[in-house]
């Protein structure tokens, strides 16, 4: 029995990889979609069992409609895995820095490499595409001329690119977090030390400087805040944090008290830290129903 798991993307794409991380030793069938909309999508509508979804970058940031769709279609955030991007250009064979005058790839790769496309190739029509891998796939499909994308190398050893260049991204280190999207209303893992939430507040002075002060007094370690508009209330924000936590009863006591403080309080997930880049177990539920 095999795993659905939903990306944005087509097979090599960094989608790809972080599936394959995160389920090395699992039978998986990837659904390819063309939008991160169809990816929670699918989820939400029984036809995948997980999904992985790119979150944010660091040198891009916060890939922010995420957080949107997987607060809309009431996912879980499961897991999470972090990859090492390295970006380069691709193009059929032939083909030289000088003879490409378009270049193709997905929006947040494109931004990634803003600066070598402004330096070294300032004259190239830039075109957002799907995904780095499809990006690179339509140019061998098509056959054509004087286009290049950029993608991972595994990109231009399955889709037969040459590379014409490498490491293009604005800083060296440059890093993608997934997480793993499910339905699973399970119990987290035992394990579990971190957690997404998603709360809104009421418009008094010292609402957030409250709510951080509280994380402060139960050891809650706030890795991450990033706001959101809320579209039907313009100018007002709603507030999504990954916070790690060393013990749970704490982090309980923390979610209760937030229950009656905040407008409204949201938990998006609560899973292990995942620096390491192990393998998630989440597999073992669907193969032997566990
Ligand atoms: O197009 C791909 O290959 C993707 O997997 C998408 C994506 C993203 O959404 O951020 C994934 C990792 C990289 O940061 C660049 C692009």
């Amino acid at each position: 029995m095999s795993i659905k798991i939903a990306i944005q993307g087509i097979e090599s794409s960094f989608h790809h990889l972080a599936v394959q991380k995160l389920f090395p030793n699992n039978n998986v069938t990837l659904m390819p979609c063309d939008s991160f909309n169809k990816v929670t999508g699918t989820i939400a509508n029984l036809s995948a069992d997980f999904g992985v979804i790119a979150i944010e970058n660091s040198i891009a940031g916060s890939i922010l409609p995420n957080y949107t769709l997987i607060d809309r279609e009431n996912l879980q955030i499961l897991d999470e895995v972090f990859l090492n991007i390295d970006m380069y250009l691709m193009a059929l064979e032939g083909e030289t820095l000088h003879t490409i005058n378009e270049i193709h790839s997905h929006p947040v790769a494109l931004q990634q490499c803003k600066d070598y496309l402004m330096r070294v190739q300032p004259h190239c029509k830039i075109v957002e595409g799907k995904d780095t891998a499809s990006e690179a796939k339509k140019i061998r499909d098509g056959n054509l001329k004087g286009v290049a994308a950029i993608a991972g190398k595994q990109v231009a050893e399955r889709y037969g690119l040459q590379i014409l260049d490498s490491h293009l991204q604005s800083i060296k280190v440059d890093k993608t977090r997934f997480v793993v999207l499910g339905r699973s209303t399970e119990a987290s893992p035992i394990a579990a030390n971190k957690a997404s939430l998603k709360f809104i507040l009421d418009h008094e002075v010292g609402s957030l400087s409250n709510v951080l002060q509280l994380l402060q007094t139960f050891k809650i370690n706030l890795t991450k805040i990033q706001s959101l508009p809320i579209p039907e209330k313009p100018w007002q924000y709603a507030f999504f944090v990954d916070v790690l936590f060393e013990d749970r009863t704490f982090f309980s006591e923390v979610i209760t008290i937030l229950k009656k403080t905040v407008e409204e309080l949201k938990v998006l997930g609560i899973y292990k830290q995942n620096l390491e880049n192990t393998p998630s177990n989440l597999a073992k539920h669907i193969v032997h129903g566990e």
